[in-house]
């Protein structure tokens, strides 16, 4: 369920960055909640990663604020994860060479039964002891995910995560991050295959040029004449 009386997970207020002449993200405001699966959407270049990198310290805006839980956005990997922040890269990210165990334990060396725990969730636990890189590609992928989910995040950032599965795997994927997103978490993620964001946000954000172009349940974003237009990329005269 949506918890709305603490204060955001991620709130974003007016965020704005530019590359030299190129503004990537334009007067961007954003909220996820705990309990709550928002996706953001938009076609190539419309600024989805550099939004994320700026939520992660990355990116420098030019303007606006980032919070978490209610405090400015630490700009540090181990402040962030003291914040409660995890994020899952786009691709693997995983080090071929360790074993699955290994791979999920790197952030959490201090607290081996959260890896195990994490291990678990993913569906990983028989996979545990095989090296990463023998694995079949959705399982590497699931292996980043127990990674992020090792370190029991309050913000999860999953960039791509259903990038190269097929629907099986995309429903179990489904599943996992429907069952993350708890009292005490909140996930926002990336993703250009629309059904599986369909199917698994409760809300939908969708960028062009580095606006927000249209926001709401995935049903009414679909409909809307804005997105189909920023994706078919074409205006129809009537
Ligand atoms: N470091 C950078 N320097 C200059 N321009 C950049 C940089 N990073 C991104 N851009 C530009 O900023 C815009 C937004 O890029 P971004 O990667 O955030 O888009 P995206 O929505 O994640 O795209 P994709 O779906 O292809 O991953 C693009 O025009 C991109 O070329």
């Amino acid at each position: 369920m949506v918890s709305k009386q603490n204060p955001p997970r991620l709130r974003i207020q007016a965020l704005g960055v530019r590359f030299g002449g190129l503004d990537a993200l334009v007067d961007v405001d954003l909220e996820v909640h705990d309990g709550e699966v928002v996706g953001l959407i938009g076609p190539n270049g419309a600024g989805k990663t550099t939004l994320f990198n700026a939520v992660c310290g990355l990116t420098r805006p030019r303007t606006g604020t980032i919070e978490i839980s209610g405090a400015p956005a630490p700009r540090r990997p181990h402040q962030l994860t003291a914040a409660g922040v995890a994020r899952t890269l786009q691709g693997l990210g995983v080090l071929p060479g360790l074993s699955v165990r290994e791979n999920v334990l790197v952030g959490v060396l201090d607290r081996p039964g959260h890896a195990e725990a994490a291990l678990e969730r993913a569906g990983l636990t028989h996979r545990a002891a095989e090296p990463v890189g023998a694995l079949p590609y959705p399982e590497q992928k699931r292996v980043a995910l127990a990674r992020a989910l090792a370190t029991r995040p309050h913000l999860l950032l999953l960039d791509e995560p259903a990038g190269g599965l097929g629907p099986d795997d995309v429903h179990d994927l489904t599943t996992t991050i429907r069952d993350v997103a708890t009292d005490d978490c909140a996930v926002l993620l990336v993703e250009h295959h629309v059904d599986f964001v369909m199917g698994v946000c409760d809300r939908v954000v969708v960028l062009d040029f580095g606006r927000v172009i249209a926001t709401g349940r995935p049903d009414d974003v679909r409909r809307d004449p804005a997105v189909e237009q920023a994706y078919l990329g074409i205006t129809v005269n009537r």
